[in-house]
Order: C-alpha cells, then structure tokens, then sequence
C-alpha cells in the first residue's frame, strides 16, 4: 500500500466560547495515501471544515493527532494547497499577478515559477485572461484561478472546502472534469470536502461520510470507477449503486427524510 500522507488518530474538537463548549468532531480515525483523492461528505455542521482545518494546521485538535507526511501537523504547512467555496482573489492584481502571490510568498520567483503559472492557467481553461481583474471575471473563473493558485507551488496534498458549491450547476459539472484531469496529472492527495454525494463519487477513490455533529466517520466507501471518469460514469451501474447505499446511510441515520412532508 501506498505511504500515508494524511493520518488521524483519535481526533476530536471542541470549541470553547465563553461558557459554551461545541464538540465539533470526535474520535475520528482517516488515513489517507499519498497520491489518493479522499471525499468526505456529511451533513451540515457535522465538522467537516473543521477535520480540513485541522489537516491544513489552521486549527489543533483538542484530542488525538493529526499528522502529515509522517509529522505532526503543528501549523500550517509549506507544501499544502488550499481551496474555500469563495475565490478570495485580491482585486488589486491581476489574475497572474494572484497565482503569483502563492509563490512570492513563498520566497519562490523566476521565469520557471512564472511558466507554471501560465501553464495551470491554461489547464484551468484561463489561458487568455491572465492580464484580467478578479472583478473582470465571472465566479466560476474567479474559482478556476483560485485553483491554479492552491497548486502552483506544486503541493503534496490539495485540501478543498466545497471548491464547487457557489457555482452554477453547468458550470461545476466542468469544474469536476477539469479537477479530475488536473489530478491525474499532478497526482497530488486530495482531501475534498463537499455535500454533494454524486460529486463525491464521480471525483474520489475513497468517499468518507461522516455521521452527525459530533461529527465521526461513519462510513467509508471505495470507489471503483475507471478513470478517467467523465460524464459517461454517471451512467455506470457501480455509481448508481454508491450514490444509493451513501444516500441509505443519512436516510436510514434521519439527515435525509422522504416522508417528511408527505401529506
Ligand atoms: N471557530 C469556531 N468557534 C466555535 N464553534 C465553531 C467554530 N468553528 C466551527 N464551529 C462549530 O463546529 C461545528 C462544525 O462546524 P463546521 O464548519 O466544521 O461544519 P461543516 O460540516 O463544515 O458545516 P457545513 O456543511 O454547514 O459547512 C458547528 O457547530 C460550528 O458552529
């Protein structure tokens, strides 16, 4: 088996306000190989964000340890790359200018840094607008830069938090084709959080659904598809068959209800 980039053990989280105490996470067990594309799907406020920033080093557990290449995470790290739900481009530099600022902040230049740059851009369908200003752009190009930003340093391990989830549905249907050509290419680990269960199956070998706050793993499906995938894997018997046992779990667990509203 491949080495493990990501491991969990034990994990919990409390958040501590004033005399309020959430438990966002709890004995939460995931080990990830290096080179894999995880998912982790699970309702809302079952501490997903919360497990990415604890693997990003953003956060610290209050339980447990998190560890990454092999040491424990203890702040954020050089060779991770992040994506959120919003762009958070700076709207003073252009969109160069932005992927730029990943590796200028890492003390990295020269023309080789620049041609990667350029060369993401265009794998992520910008080449062209890489003189255009955030507000220039639509969001889901916005989004696409974005992505070029979290890996132009050429990361170890990608960790995205609902990267698709503002987008159009035409639009993030791309989105999901360009990410998957995009790691088969770079094959670095993907950590991707997401609500969306057909999302996760079409993009990831490992789909981990978590139960409800306090959030813990409740299941964990491999996901055998052949890649790559692209929209014909949707009509494959193997997807129909995940996206059903995975949407069995939060039926059968009461975050999703079909009789709810039956009158
Ligand atoms: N900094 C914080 N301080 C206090 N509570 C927090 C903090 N961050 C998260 N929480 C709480 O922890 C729980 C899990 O939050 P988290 O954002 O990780 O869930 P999530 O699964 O990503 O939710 P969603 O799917 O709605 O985005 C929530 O109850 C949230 O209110």
């Amino acid at each position: 088996m491949a080495e493990a980039q990501i491991v969990l053990k034990g994990v919990g989280k409390t958040f501590v306000r004033g005399l309020q105490r959430t438990t966002a996470l709890a004995g939460v067990d995931i080990e990830i190989a290096r080179g894999a594309f995880v998912a982790v799907v699970g309702p809302s406020g079952c501490g997903k964000s919360t497990l990415l920033r604890l693997v990003s080093g953003l956060v610290m557990p209050s339980e447990g340890s998190v560890r990454v290449a092999g040491e424990p995470v203890v702040g954020p790290r050089a060779d991770t790359g992040i994506v959120f739900q919003k762009a958070t481009l700076v709207d003073w530099r252009d969109i160069l200018g932005n992927v730029l600022l990943q590796l200028e902040m890492r003390g990295i230049d020269g023309p080789e840094a620049r041609e990667r740059a350029r060369t993401l851009l265009t794998a992520v369908g910008l080449g062209g607008f890489e003189n255009r200003y955030p507000h220039e752009l639509s969001g889901g190009m916005q989004q696409r830069a974005a992505i070029a930003r979290g890996l132009v340093h050429q990361p170890g391990m990608l960790l995205m938090d609902e990267p698709f989830g503002a987008l159009d549905a035409l639009t993030r249907e791309q989105m999901r084709l360009d990410l998957e050509a995009l790691w088969l290419r770079e094959r670095m680990t993907v950590f991707f959080i997401t609500h969306s269960i057909d999302e996760a199956v079409l993009l990831a070998d490992r789909v981990i659904v978590m139960s409800q706050r306090p959030g813990t793993v409740d299941h964990v499906f491999d996901v055998d598809l052949p890649r790559p995938r692209g929209l014909a894997a949707r009509n494959d018997p193997r997807f129909a068959a995940l996206t059903d046992a995975i949407t069995r779990i939060f039926l059968s667990r009461g975050v999703l209800d079909e009789q709810r509203l039956a009158l």
